[in-house]
């Protein structure tokens, strides 16, 4: 793959720095800044060369036109001071405020240009309309830099599209995160257990049918659970279902039986009269999801103590450990034991551990724990996982 160094000298030149800095915002304040911090070894270096450095990135997931809770307005503020040095926030991300704020770049400078998602050509499945927007971001600068890794499994604009269209490189946490993520792909110590949770579910099921190749046990935890114990026949009440993934989750079920590969239900779950922090709730056993007291409107937002008992065990005699995707609605207390209960145990773990995924990071973060605790806590969610799939990546290819 090719690395900075193949850009040559940088001094005075206009890079693009596509970062991922997908942060999870509570009423517009950062609750986590771990994908910002991630980013800062690459900018500094850039600054250091005498680069002028434009970034880009995406956050969370607008429909193709600015919706101001999804601005990268507070990134800028808070890059700034994690940086040590002002960065100019603008508004837009093409068009003639943005090309007039690079144009004014002096060496060592930094601009953030707005959310990438605010145009609908960024994540176009159309190729034209992709390539076009692409167009316009090669405009504002001489070369990119590749740094987002949380985003490297995606075919959109500015991930692939742009690095073909002008010098492109990886960058350092490109890099690192590579590093570190061979060492599961390679030759994982074994037993090997995968713990998926979260809310993308309809994403990561994909990940499972590669994964069984791969691993000794899956824990599935999260809003993914629901789509299991309906497949297996049990009622979940309203809560998040793949309803038209029943029979692929069948397939999984049976394919990990064939292999000998242990796939883990929870066998009991925090079910909820209502998704709110002081929501009333009770723990009821996985099977008789509508027969508590909320019945067809109960939610599950987590899964029960025996269960996490269950994957902390499993997770102790595991030498390789990988976990994306909180087991529960972690950002609310009363859902939150699951996610603790299963840091708790990567914590304690003599394997290696790797935490992936920008919730999943802020989760562990968030619960008190620290990311010494962890053998690597890596920005990619999804994109971690595709590449633990063993899939080949967009986003590395097109810098190859
Ligand atoms: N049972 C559940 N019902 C609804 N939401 C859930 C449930 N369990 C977990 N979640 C939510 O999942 C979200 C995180 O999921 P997500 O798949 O985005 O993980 P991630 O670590 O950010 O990975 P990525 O980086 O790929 O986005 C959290 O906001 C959490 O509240
Ligand atoms: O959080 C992530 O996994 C990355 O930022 C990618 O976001 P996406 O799943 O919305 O493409």
């Amino acid at each position: 793959m090719r690395t900075i160094e193949s850009l040559g000298s940088l001094s005075d030149r206009t890079i693009i720095v596509r970062c991922d800095l997908n942060v999870p915002l509570a009423d517009g304040v950062i609750t986590d800044d771990g994908r910002i911090r991630a980013s800062l070894t690459t900018i500094r270096e850039l600054r250091d060369a005498g680069a002028k450095v434009v970034l880009i990135s995406h956050l969370g997931r607008p429909k193709g036109e600015p919706e101001a809770q999804f601005s990268l307005r507070p990134v800028a503020t808070r890059m700034a001071e994690l940086l040590g040095a002002p960065v100019q926030f603008v508004g837009e991300t093409v068009g003639s405020e943005a090309s007039a704020a690079v144009a004014a770049l002096s060496p060592g400078d930094v601009v953030l240009l707005e959310n990438l998602r605010f145009n609908a050509g960024e994540t176009s499945k159309d190729d034209a309309e992709r390539g076009a927007f692409a167009q316009q971001l090669a405009t504002l600068g001489d070369a990119l830099v590749s740094d987002g890794f949380g985003v490297v499994h995606r075919r959109q604009a500015s991930v692939t599209d742009l690095a073909e269209l002008l010098p492109s490189a990886a960058g350092r946490l490109v890099a690192a995160e590579l590093e570190v993520l061979r060492r599961l792909t390679d030759t994982p110590e074994r037993p090997y257990t995968v713990v998926l949770g979260g809310s993308k579910v309809s994403d990561k099921l994909g990940v499972i049918s590669h994964l069984l190749e791969r691993v000794d046990t899956l824990l599935i935890g999260g809003g993914m659970l629901f789509t299991f114990l309906a497949a297996q026949g049990h009622r979940v009440g309203a809560s998040l279902l793949e309803a038209d993934q029943l029979d692929t989750v069948r397939g999984y079920l049976a394919e990990a039986e064939r292999r000998g590969v242990r796939i883990v239900l929870p066998t009991d779950i925090v079910v909820a009269g209502g998704f709110a922090a002081d929501a009333p709730h009770e723990i009821v056993p996985a099977d008789a999801i509508e027969s508590a007291r909320f019945g067809a409107s109960g939610l599950g937002l987590d899964i029960g103590p025996d269960s996490a008992a269950a994957f902390a065990a499993v997770i102790a005699d595991s030498q390789t450990v990988f976990w994306n995707g909180p087991m529960g609605v972690f950002e609310m207390e009363a859902f939150a034991h699951g996610t603790r209960a299963v840091a708790q145990a990567l914590t304690e773990t003599s394997g290696f551990t790797v935490v992936g995924g920008g919730d999943s990071a802020a989760a562990v973060r968030a619960l008190g724990f620290d990311d010494t605790q962890f053998g690597h806590i890596s920005t990619g969610g999804g994109a971690s996982l595709e590449f633990l799939e063993g899939k080949a990546l967009p986003g590395l290819e097109v810098l190859a």
